[in-house]
């Protein structure tokens, strides 16, 4: 039986601590591969979901560097869906090369630029939340203040400061119709990257709105949308824990979606990394009845082999 998944790649699938392109086309390679026992049976439909967190601050820091009247710095809307581009291309490459080594079906795979409605009025927008591009040091803190008076910055799990902008919530992903011809046809679909370009309605079509989404967020609208059967997030980490890191840390292993609805809301998870990817999974089963899981990279083989990894369930 046809199996369609969708599956979320966190930040090191991408993104070690080396940004040069080789280095990200190097992570992606192996990323591809450990994917590769998702869809050895070649009956799983697979879309690929990635974020664009340091690539779009990146990018951003790259256009000021040549800002003029005859190339100007492009917007953020924009510079997202470059991104969008740029990583697509390399995971279009990255699976192309997996799948063949595989033996698997050599039907071309597809990146979408996509779009995701957002509401104008969403509060986000008067709430930076969203930590794009570099980290810097507290040291570090008064240069970036001085040359960059109009960012906001925000200490980022621990890890240091980053540049934050408005993370609007997922209405729709507007391409998301179209993708069930692609995935019947035997392509692999990489969709929604960076969680799509934030556009809002505008007269009969749409425009660009400055924000990043959250991946995951959007990685649960789009299975919501294209039917998926399972939503698969892959985390830095791993499995999701209460207490998580004390020493009365708890492993989930296999939660119904009311439980973990009870924990999200309680606020038992850290808000910049494991909180809005169990609300996003919860939201997924509330909304469809199916499954979500929460797991590693490095796990996939295992959540296929015996189905390892904190499961969502219905
Ligand atoms: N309750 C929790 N259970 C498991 N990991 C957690 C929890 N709270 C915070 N974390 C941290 O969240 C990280 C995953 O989030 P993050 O690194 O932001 O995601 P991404 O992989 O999408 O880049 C894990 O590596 C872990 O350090
Ligand atoms: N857009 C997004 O959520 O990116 P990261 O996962 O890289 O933060």
């Amino acid at each position: 039986m046809v199996r369609r998944i969708v599956v979320a790649l966190g930040g090191n699938a991408i993104l070690t601590n080396d940004p040069s392109a080789e280095a990200q086309k190097r992570a992606l390679d192996v990323t591809a591969q450990k994917l590769m026992p998702l869809i050895k049976d070649n009956d799983t439909q697979m879309v690929v979901t990635h974020g664009n967190g340091p690539q779009v601050g990146n990018l951003l820091l790259q256009q000021l560097g040549s800002d003029s009247e005859k190339n100007p710095a492009m917007p953020l809307d924009t510079v997202g869906a470059m991104t969008q581009g740029e990583i697509g291309f390399w995971t279009v490459q990255a699976f192309t090369r997996a799948m063949a080594d595989a033996g698997l079906s050599q039907y071309p795979v597809i990146s979408a630029v996509t779009q995701t409605l957002v509401d104008e009025n969403d509060p986000a927008f008067q709430n930076a939340t969203k930590p794009i591009g570099p980290f810097y040091t507290e040291e570090q803190l008064p240069d970036i203040k001085a040359q960059f008076p109009n960012w906001e910055l925000m200490e980022d799990a621990g890890r240091g400061y980053r540049r934050v902008v408005p993370s609007p919530r997922p209405i729709e992903i507007i391409e998301a119709k179209a993708f069930a011809p692609i995935l019947e046809s035997g392509s692999l679909l990489i969709a929604s990257g960076g969680g799509g370009i934030p556009v809002v309605k505008d007269g009969n079509g749409y425009r660009g709105v400055e924000a990043v989404i959250d991946k995951d967020f959007s990685a649960a609208k789009l299975a919501e949308m294209v039917g998926a059967d399972e939503l698969l997030i892959l985390t830095n980490g791993g499995d999701v824990f209460l207490n998580y890191g004390k020493p009365d840390q708890v492993h989930l292993e296999e939660v119904s979606v009311a439980e973990m609805r009870g924990y999200v809301d309680e606020g038992r998870f850290a808000k910049g990394s494991m909180a809005p990817k169990v609300e996003a999974a919860v939201s997924f089963v509330e909304r469809t009845g199916k499954k979500a899981t929460i797991t590693s990279l490095d796990n996939v083989e295992n959540f296929v082999k015996n189905g390892a990894g904190t499961k969502i369930l219905p």
